[in-house]
């Protein structure tokens, strides 16, 4: 059974290799660099030959199978219904050997992860909530389209500029929807097709950026203190976050978040 468990690794391994650099996928798409592998996909920045721009190129995962194709086209489906500044267009997607692909729009910027990790980037307070507040319209949109993303976080938040971009609709589901794909019982609230799971998320999100600016004193590397007591944060930030965690009771709607960050944003 073991050795059945590794044979199936290595297989998935090998067909799961990402493209060459410099293959031409459609006769088209240049592949000019891998951008990195996903549970279900890999993905590629490409330039169009014949204009010269670039685009990303999502490829179901081959060892996914059917799961994988079948997921990407939901992704498909749903980002062809979406049309926000603030989210990257799906340009067309095409079926090659049974490989499934999808074109977008390639973002160019740095992700809120890398910005923290890489450049060791500091959010304060006001920073975090202000970023935040930037992101909510894109979030707001997409609920009110009917929609939850499922996977708000820091690697899916692009920075260009003064713009900001929401990457990734892999899980996005439409509201209610039954959940399929999720496994495991931790997941389920971030997963659930509610708006309440990307309030979750963003709950998370914001820790993120505040623990940004948090500094462990030597030999205390391991804390069992909450973000409350490690994070100096105003009480009404604080409340925030425990509603969108849902430690106090929830929001009732995306709006209802977005009138309490605006309030508190707007205190001296
Ligand atoms: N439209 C885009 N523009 C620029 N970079 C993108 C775009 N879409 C994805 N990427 C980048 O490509 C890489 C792979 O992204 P992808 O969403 O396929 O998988 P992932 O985020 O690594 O994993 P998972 O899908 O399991 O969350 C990431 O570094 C992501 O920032």
């Amino acid at each position: 059974m073991a050795l059945l468990a590794y044979v199936k690794k290595v297989y998935a391994a090998w067909i799961d290799y990402p493209l060459q650099e410099g293959a031409l996928l459609q006769a088209k798409y240049r592949i000019l660099r891998f951008l990195g592998m996903g549970s279900y996909g890999l993905t590629y920045l490409c330039q169009d030959i014949r204009t010269g721009g670039e685009l990303v190129i999502k490829q179901a995962k081959p060892s996914k199978g059917k799961l994988g194709r079948d997921l990407l086209q939901k992704e498909i489906e749903i980002m062809q219904q979406l049309q926000h500044p603030s989210i990257p267009r799906c340009l067309a997607f095409f079926e090659k050997n049974k490989q499934m692909f999808m074109l977008m729009d390639y973002v160019k910027g740095q992700t809120v992860e890398d910005l923290i990790f890489e450049r060791g980037a500091k959010f304060s307070e006001k920073e975090a909530l202000s970023l935040i507040c930037k992101l909510m319209p894109v979030v707001f949109y997409l609920h009110v389209q009917g929609f939850v993303h499922r996977d708000i976080r820091i690697p899916n938040v692009i920075l260009q500029g003064d713009r900001i971009y929401l990457i990734d609709f892999g899980l996005a589901s439409r509201i209610g929807e039954p959940n399929e794909y999720v496994e495991g019982e931790a997941l389920q609230r971030r997963r659930a097709t509610k708006v309440t799971s990307d309030l979750y998320s963003i709950g998370h999100f914001l820790l993120f950026m505040l623990y940004s600016t948090f500094e462990t004193s030597e030999g205390h590397e391991e804390s069992a203190k909450g973000w409350e007591e490690e994070l100096d944060l105003s009480p009404a930030t604080n409340r925030m976050i425990r509603k969108l965690l849902q430690i106090e009771p929830a929001y009732t709607s995306t709006q209802a978040f977005i009138d309490e960050l605006n309030t508190i944003l707007q205190q001296p």
